[in-house]
């Protein structure tokens, strides 16, 4: 399931809650009201809980929970394969405060490698695997991967495919068969990628990184080729901080459209989380109407329940387009993929405002549910699908020839349902050729 993951102040500890579920305890202390004497303050008042997934400790190396970048690979990273060779979709995103282990986590350093890479290690590099790498700068999209011999590289375009959803227009794609070109490709983007000193850090990144993996794995189902494919998205976003009048001018424009899209994203979550929370209470409604028919029947009006109404609210307007990066994470962060958020927070007492924040935003984002599926190509579940139908037609048939019913009705709807079923039946083997022609086509793979 869609979880959340925080690199905590404080060292986790582990509660079960009232469902029994395991869930990890981040713990936030209010630095003013802990220096105030013992006993002033209300403990609780002092004390903010936050329940994740998971929730690692990692500033003193030498301490026993301490967590390795080893460690968060399994827990997360290993799903995140796991996920994608299944055929879904899977996003994989940090958010946090400027300075606070966003692009450590995500890439990591030559002593300490982090998801991406190690993700890139495991994964199964083919000919039909293939890279991209942008970067969102001031609204704008960049291909990190085709500078070339040119100085400034030009902005690219988003556009939306009916089914396919937002994607980049011209966006280099590179076909990786190796751990090594991995690795090169990666360490290119990451150059070009654009950073600059801010006070938190010198080398903070000014933009939003994509780096996306896309499997086309060709299978046998029901003895018929077929192709899966799936998409990593890896995301290291730039980092979240308070404007400085003493910037610059370059460097305020960045932080103004870095906070835009940030703003924009949490703004994307929060409509999400609570249309997800008015499907699920519009779902118990359902299912205790359906439950207790005869006690509620009357009194509860349900008409709306089909739009996710909870008592007669709409679902809200999702603003995706109001940023390219809601924009372009659209099904990552809403639709059809199985998504992570790592919320990363700074372990100082004097960035307690943004931690909070950040563990709020984290909060919210966990109570959005996704919808994944596995991505088959369509005319597999095309024949599928009429397979199915030919085995319901062919127990029908068989179950009014069963019935003895009169003469003249049961021939004439025995006779409907021979078509129906010599119809379909005739539409499989068809079907089934034009796949196999169009899948041992030597091209197929990669268009
Ligand atoms: N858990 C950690 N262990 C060791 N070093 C860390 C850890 N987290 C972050 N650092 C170091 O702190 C510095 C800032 O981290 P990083 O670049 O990952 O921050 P960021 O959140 O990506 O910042 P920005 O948003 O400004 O780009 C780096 O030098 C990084 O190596």
């Amino acid at each position: 399931p869609p979880g959340v993951s925080v690199i905590s102040r404080y060292r986790p500890q582990i509660f079960k809650t009232a469902c029994t579920s395991l869930y990890r305890l981040c713990l936030c202390v209010d630095p003013q009201l802990d220096s105030r004497s013992e006993g002033a303050v209300d403990s609780r008042e002092k004390l903010l809980e936050f329940g994740f997934d998971y929730c690692y400790w990692s500033v003193d190396a030498e301490d026993p929970q301490y967590a390795s970048q080893e460690e968060v690979f399994q827990d997360l990273g290993v799903s995140v394969l796991a996920g994608a060779s299944e055929g879904y979709n899977v996003c994989l995103f940090a958010y946090g405060q400027t300075g606070s282990g966003k692009t450590y986590t995500m890439m990591g350093s030559q002593d300490s490698i982090g998801l991406t890479p190690r993700i890139c290690e495991v994964s199964p590099l083919a000919a039909a695997t293939r890279f991209t790498f942008l970067e969102i700068y001031n609204e704008r999209v960049r291909d990190l991967l085709k500078l070339g011999g040119q100085k400034k590289r030009e902005t690219l375009r988003v556009r939306e495919h009916p089914e396919k959803g937002p994607y980049v227009q011209d966006l280099s794609q590179h076909v990786v068969t190796d751990y090594k070109q991995a690795l090169d490709l990666l360490e290119e983007g990451v150059t070009n990628r654009i950073t600059a000193a801010t006070h938190n850090h010198e080398a903070s990144s000014r933009s939003h990184a994509i780096f996306t993996i896309q499997y086309t794995q060709a299978i046998l189902e029901n003895n018929l080729p077929s192709e899966i494919v799936s998409k990593i998205n890896l995301v290291d976003l730039a980092g979240s901080e308070r404007a400085d009048p003493h910037y610059c001018r370059d460097r305020l424009t960045e932080g103004s459209s870095i906070n835009k899209s940030l703003v924009t994203l949490g703004i994307v979550i929060s409509a999400l989380a609570q249309n997800s929370q008015m499907s699920n209470s519009c779902q118990s409604i359902n299912s205790m109407a359906s439950e207790g028919e005869g006690s509620l029947g009357g009194s509860l009006n349900l008409s709306n329940s089909g739009r996710g109404g909870g008592g007669g609210r709409r679902h809200c307007f999702i603003p995706y387009r109001d940023s390219v990066l809601t924009w372009l994470l659209k099904d990552s962060l809403g639709g059809n993929s199985k998504t992570i958020m790592i919320a990363t927070v700074s372990p100082s007492g004097s960035s307690y405002n943004e931690t909070l924040s950040t563990l709020r935003y984290a909060a919210h984002a966990k109570n959005i549910v996704n919808k994944p599926r596995v991505n088959e190509d369509a005319s597999v579940r095309l024949i599928r699908e009429l397979r199915q139908e030919v085995d319901r037609l062919k127990s029908m048939l068989l179950s009014f020839q069963m019935r003895n019913l009169s003469p003249s009705l049961s021939e004439e709807r025995d006779g409907n349902l021979s078509d129906m079923l010599l119809q379909n039946e005739l539409k499989v083997p068809l079907l089934s050729l034009l796949l196999w022609r169009r899948l041992s086509a030597p091209s197929s793979l990669l268009d």
